[in-house]
């Protein structure tokens, strides 16, 4: 809704009163229209302020509306109606003006932000655009080029940067409902001709700024429409007049509006924030478990993920004791992280923060902190050696926090003598770039360490998600397969480039067989040897296409003998110019390599098409989802999408795997699993989930109902 009152006998306030963010629903339009008319209609009132209540002035559109048919007044006619009027309207910008938040702001005849507030059109990242006029009102008030790079992108920006761009016309530290009642007194009587911004002459905009923004757009949407559809509506404002230009949005708005992108986008919104609000099997939740505070953290060792959690906690304004017992990796480690801050400061016109990191050798500086990651390579036997030290020299009260991604989080519990305070904070590479953390409560870890350790993430900036341990936890044991199938389709015939191009065309930001370059084949290889599947733990009576009793394709494993380890080393699925280079290029060599070792195993190339590439290696991973849902590894299906678009470059307008799952049809995955596993009975997770096949059988239910039919875990706690 929103309230009415008169302020000093001429000023009509209203307030938008929809907490938590004042989203424009049928209900707030419809209450803002009747004020504003009856604002306008009012003799004693000369002039009209519009504000939020509890500090927001607004969201924007109320996307939970988007789901079903829209009532009630529509926003387009209130905001010309609201920039027709003859009184002057100003607009009190607090907290956020985002989306339709703006757009109603730019209807206004002024804008007076606090210095804190920030303004944007986000719209594009829901895969729309803003259609309540924004893309014909802002490129005419910041000239074309600044309207389409934030219509475009979604960028928000803060009160001051606002001001440079003229989209705000004043910025205030004071209270900014007050500040804008003075200013809408002072200028009442002047013409208002020139404050319609729907009846101003926009500039032309540089020579070839459309086709190049076009162009680079296409590269970086990755598939994507909605931007495309923003760089076309902000065209029509440039090219059009006012009237032709808003009649081409609403044409735009109409053909993004029910896409399925739109969907996948309005649901990732929703997901990521659903995750916050985490269930344990024992019944603590978000709500009743209290976090404590994190003053003082340390992290042990410093290699690349070391150091981007150092980097991730200074940022938050923690201290951090780093400590490292090699004497180079610290000195390279403490380089490297000093190097980071200094950047920042540099971009931030600020001293750097370095005094906040405090670098040792020895474990017992650790005595004092209240949370401590580990972060040291994946050896168990190491790691526990670190928890049982670790458990004698923290004070009692201190969390102790592995940032191991695959190994069992309550093996390392049982050597300390607190097993409640032990969680797993699994972040991802570079750590200090990456949105996502797991956060892996073992058998014994209370509420309170899960509540701290998804506390810290956000203060971190992260999108925390808290999951279950079971080795690869969520993302990893699903990932594991997807890089299996792709290396057992280059058995069958497919090459890196084949198998890399149709997962691109899907919407990879990066193929995985590029990913595995990049990140270093000898990464997995460790994980494989830990695992037994190759090196010394392998049972050689088994014939050498298996292991452990399944399909295994040890070509990953036969690169990384001949020292082909990926971009470090010049080559490893691709060829690169050189020891650290970056453009992959297609390998003759590794194309031959291909064809000997199928030749040698008797294997017949055969040719494998994009979708074959994509449903095995896509559903298998989405298969193992299911199974992860099953287990209770995961409390719902946008706790495994929420990882997958964060954590592995799952493209953001599928939504993420289970999304993408209900988007092509249960039925049709399940019958796909049959046949792959079918034609593939030594690869065991092909066969299709219980979960998947309940949910078939049970007429394929959207995926909001799929938790209905999550077996609730049994609690260990
Ligand atoms: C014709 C139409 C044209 C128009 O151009 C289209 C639009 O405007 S499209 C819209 C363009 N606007 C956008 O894209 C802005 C989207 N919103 C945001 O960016 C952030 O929510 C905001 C910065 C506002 C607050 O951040 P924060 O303080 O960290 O808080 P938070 O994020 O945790 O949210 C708190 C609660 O509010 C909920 N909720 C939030 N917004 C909306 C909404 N518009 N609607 C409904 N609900 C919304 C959110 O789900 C959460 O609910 P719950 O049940 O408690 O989980």
């Amino acid at each position: 809704m929103a309230k009415y009152s008169r302020l000093h006998g001429s000023v009509g306030l209203i307030s938008l009163a929809n907490p938590p963010v004042n989203a424009l629903s049928s209900v707030v339009r419809h209450a803002i229209s009747e004020k504003v008319a009856k604002a306008f209609r009012d003799p004693e009132v000369t002039c009209v302020v519009i504000c939020g209540e509890n500090g927001v002035f607004c969201g924007g559109a109320d996307i939970r509306e988007f789901a079903s048919t829209m009532r009630g007044p529509p926003l387009v006619p209130m905001i010309d109606a609201i920039e027709e009027g003859e009184k002057p309207v100003v607009a009190a910008i607090e907290g956020v003006a985002f989306g339709g938040g703006l757009e109603l702001a730019l209807g206004c005849h002024y804008r007076i932000a606090h210095y804190k507030a920030r303004v944007g059109l986000p719209e594009v990242t829901l895969g729309l655009l803003p259609a309540a006029g924004g893309t014909q009102r802002l490129p005419r008030l910041t000239g074309v080029a600044p309207a389409l790079q934030l219509i475009t992108t979604g960028r928000h920006v803060a009160a001051p940067e606002a001001l440079k761009l003229g989209i705000v016309d004043q910025v205030t530290e004071q209270n900014t409902v007050e500040v804008a009642v003075q200013f809408a007194k002072s200028v009442v009587g002047q013409a208002l001709h020139n404050r319609r911004l729907s009846l101003r002459q926009l500039s032309c905009p540089p020579d070839g700024l459309f086709e190049e923004t076009m162009a680079q757009i296409k590269q970086r949407a990755r598939g994507a429409v909605a931007p495309i559809a923003c760089v076309q509506a902000v065209k029509a404002a440039a090219t059009l007049p006012f009237k032709a230009g808003m009649d081409k949005e609403r044409d735009l708005m109409a053909t993004l509006f029910n896409s399925g992108q739109a969907k996948a986008l309005q649901y990732s919104f929703f997901a990521q924030r659903s995750v916050a609000k985490w269930n344990l099997p024992n019944g603590a939740h978000s709500g009743i478990s209290k976090a404590r505070a994190v003053h003082r953290a340390a992290v042990i060792g410093l290699g690349t993920m070391g150091r981007g959690i150092v980097v991730s906690l200074v940022r938050a304004g923690i201290s951090v004791i780093a400590m490292e017992t090699n004497e180079k990796q610290l000195h390279t480690g403490k380089k490297m992280v000093i190097a980071i801050l200094e950047k920042d400061a540099q971009k931030h016109n600020a001293a750097p923060r370095a005094d906040l990191v405090h670098f040792t050798e020895r474990l017992s500086d650790l005595s004092n902190v209240d949370l401590v990651i580990e972060a040291v390579y994946e050896d168990m036997v190491l790691k526990k050696d670190i928890f049982k030290q670790l458990s004698m020299i923290c004070k009692p009260d201190a969390f102790l926090c592995t940032n191991t991604s695959a190994l069992n989080v309550d093996e390392l519990a049982a050597v300390t003598g607190r097993p409640e305070m032990v969680v797993g904070m699994h972040f991802f590479a570079p750590a200090h770039v990456m949105k996502l953390l797991e956060v892996v409560y073992g058998q014994h870890s209370s509420p309170e360490a899960v509540a701290t350790a998804m506390q810290l993430g956000k203060r971190l900036g992260k999108v925390s998600v808290a999951v279950g341990n079971c080795p690869g936890f969520v993302g990893n044991r699903m990932m594991k397969l997807y890089v299996e199938q792709a290396h057992f389709l280059l058995e069958e015939g497919a090459t890196p480039e084949q198998v890399d191009e149709a997962l691109e065309e899907f919407g990879f930001a990066m193929g995985i067989f590029k990913v595995s370059d990049l990140s270093g084949l000898d990464v997995g290889w460790r994980v494989r040897k830990e695992a037994g599947l190759t090196g010394a733990g392998v049972d050689w009576k088994e014939p050498p296409r298996r292991r452990q009793g399944r399909r295994y394709s040890p070509l990953a494993d036969l690169l990384c003998e001949k020292g082909h380890l990926g971009q470090k080393t010049s080559r490893g699925w691709y060829l690169y110019e050189k020891p650290g280079g970056r453009d992959p290029k297609p390998d003759q060599g590794l194309h031959s390599f291909l064809v000997e070792y199928r030749s040698k195993y008797g294997l017949k190339a055969r040719r494998i098409d994009k979708d074959e590439v994509l449903e095995r290696c896509l559903f298998s991973l989405i298969n193992e989802g299911f199974c992860i849902l099953d287990d209770g590894i995961a409390s719902g299906p946008e706790d495994v999408d929420v990882i997958y678009v964060h954590g592995y470059g799952w493209p953001r307008h599928r939504g993420g795997p289970m999304f993408y799952a209900d988007m092509v049809g249960l039925s049709k995955v399940l019958e796909r699993l049959e046949f792959y596993h079918q034609a593939h009975p030594d690869v065991p997770y092909l066969k299709p989930s219980p979960l998947l096949r309940k949910l078939v059988r049970n007429g394929s239910p959207p995926i909001r109902e799929w938790r209905e039919f999550l077996k609730r875990p049994h609690s260990h706690l």
